[in-house]
């Protein structure tokens, strides 16, 4: 039997089962596939190393270090429910978390030079010549085709690569790192696409709360390592918002002239138009151009106020919906009063994304724009999810049909 005959067989509701894994090549386990008819359970043909087509949905999430992206993940997971751990008796510092639907892989786990490889080199982990991009693309492809794969550990505690621990293909993949959009088979693997976008003067506030008071580094080494890795961010990292679906960028508050303490913030969410599966969130009128102050009766206030914003633009060329909102929420329940004004946010009940947000008060951002608008693009991710599921179980239907 040919091998498109096979997929043809396959979209007429026909199961692929794998045998076990034969060998290794690449960290990914290649296996021989039976495709068999469901109705007669004869007619098995053996097709050797042939990939079935995987369920496999694959998000990219792109930030710079320290920008909010396990705190996003946190939230992303939260959305569909159970806790992500680390692979069970697995290598203590690994970079990876599992829960019921999702795994979520951590791209330093790519860099082809160790902390001292790159010393020697005289590069930083930022730029592509510190990580293996082939291995990348043949690993995530695999996942993405429902096989499984040996991925390498980057140790962030020793600065070493350590022995390689196995992925099995999840129901939602997130790829998050410096460099998910950078290479264009990757890219090109993805369903779905987030940037982080925090502004210079936000990032470094970020990095001195966390790296001086959580990790013990001086404000001088914190200034040093961060413009030490500009020039490869504003070359590697940077550039990949232009690709990104939506895109979170955080800046300083316009509520405060002059602010330099970088506590209020103004946060955007920017939403590609004409991605399928997903359709931008919009506020009071879709394609309108809205300014809103939603202070007074229903949401309490404090200065220096909360400004919301709504409309059309162009990002990089492309067609986008804008949400902004600048300031902070006083009583994080009354937000109810806010998503009752939203539309096309993918809840499943009245006040999801204020059950999201009060459940993770404790996480940073959940004031503001970066907690609101990572929930609501987790809402949109599981709903991408429900979407890609369901036209893949009607597929097989149509076929028939036709
Ligand atoms: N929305 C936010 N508001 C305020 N501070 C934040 C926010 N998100 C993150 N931070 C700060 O930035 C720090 C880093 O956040 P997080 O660990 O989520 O980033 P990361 O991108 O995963 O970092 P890394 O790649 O270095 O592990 C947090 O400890 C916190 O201090
Ligand atoms: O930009 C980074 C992404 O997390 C890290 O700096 C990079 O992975 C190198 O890690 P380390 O500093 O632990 O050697």
């Amino acid at each position: 039997m040919a091998v498109s005959t096979v997929y043809t067989v396959q979209s007429l509701n026909s199961t692929c089962s794998i045998s076990t894994p034969t060998k290794t090549h690449l960290g990914i386990q290649q296996r021989q596939v039976l495709f068999y008819s469901k109705k007669t359970n004869r007619d098995r043909v053996r097709i050797g190393e042939i990939r079935c087509s995987g369920d496999t949905i694959v998000i990219g999430l792109a930030a710079d270090s320290g920008c909010g992206k396990s705190t996003f993940m946190r939230r992303l997971t939260s959305v569909f429910g159970g806790a992500a751990e680390p692979p069970k008796g697995g290598n203590p510092d690994s970079n990876t978390l599992i829960s019921d639907t999702t795994t979520v892989i951590c791209l330093d786990d790519y860099h082809s030079l160790d902390r001292t490889g790159r010393k020697v080199e005289g590069v930083t982990a930022l730029d592509p010549r510190a990580n293996n991009f082939d291995l990348m693309y043949e690993q995530v492809k695999a996942l993405k085709d429902g096989i499984a794969v040996e991925k390498p550990i980057y140790n962030h505690v020793s600065g070493l690569l350590d022995p390689p621990e196995l992925i099995k293909p999840p129901k939602i993949l997130v790829i998050e790192g410096l460099h998910p959009m950078y290479d264009q088979r990757v890219r090109d693997l993805l369903d779905f696409s987030i940037y982080l976008d925090i502004s210079n003067d936000v990032k470094f506030a970020w990095k001195i709360q966390r790296d001086m008071a959580e990790r013990g580094h001086s404000l001088e080494s914190i200034k040093a390592s961060i413009e030490a890795r500009k020039p490869d961010f504003d070359a590697y990292i940077d550039p990949q918002k232009q690709y990104a679906d939506a895109v979170i960028e955080v800046l300083p508050t316009q509520l405060i002239p002059d602010d330099n303490e970088g506590k209020v913030l103004r946060v955007k969410l920017i939403m590609k138009e004409g991605v399928k599966y997903f359709s931008p969130v919009y506020l009071f009128d879709e394609g309108s151009t809205v300014s809103w102050v939603p202070c007074g009766r229903k949401l309490t206030c404090s200065y220096p106020g909360i400004k919301f914003a709504y409309g059309p633009d162009s990002y990089y060329g492309h067609e986008v919906s804008v949400l902004e909102m600048d300031g902070q929420f006083d009583k994080l329940e009354e937000l109810i009063y806010v998503e009752s004004h939203l539309s096309n946010i993918s809840t499943k009940f009245y006040g999801e994304i204020t059950q999201q947000m009060l459940k993770h008060a404790d996480f940073p951002g959940s004031n503001n724009g970066t907690g609101l608008f990572q929930t609501i693009v987790g809402l949109k991710i599981r709903d991408l999810f429900e979407q890609v599921t369901a036209s893949k179980a009607s597929a097989p239907l149509e076929a028939a049909k036709a």
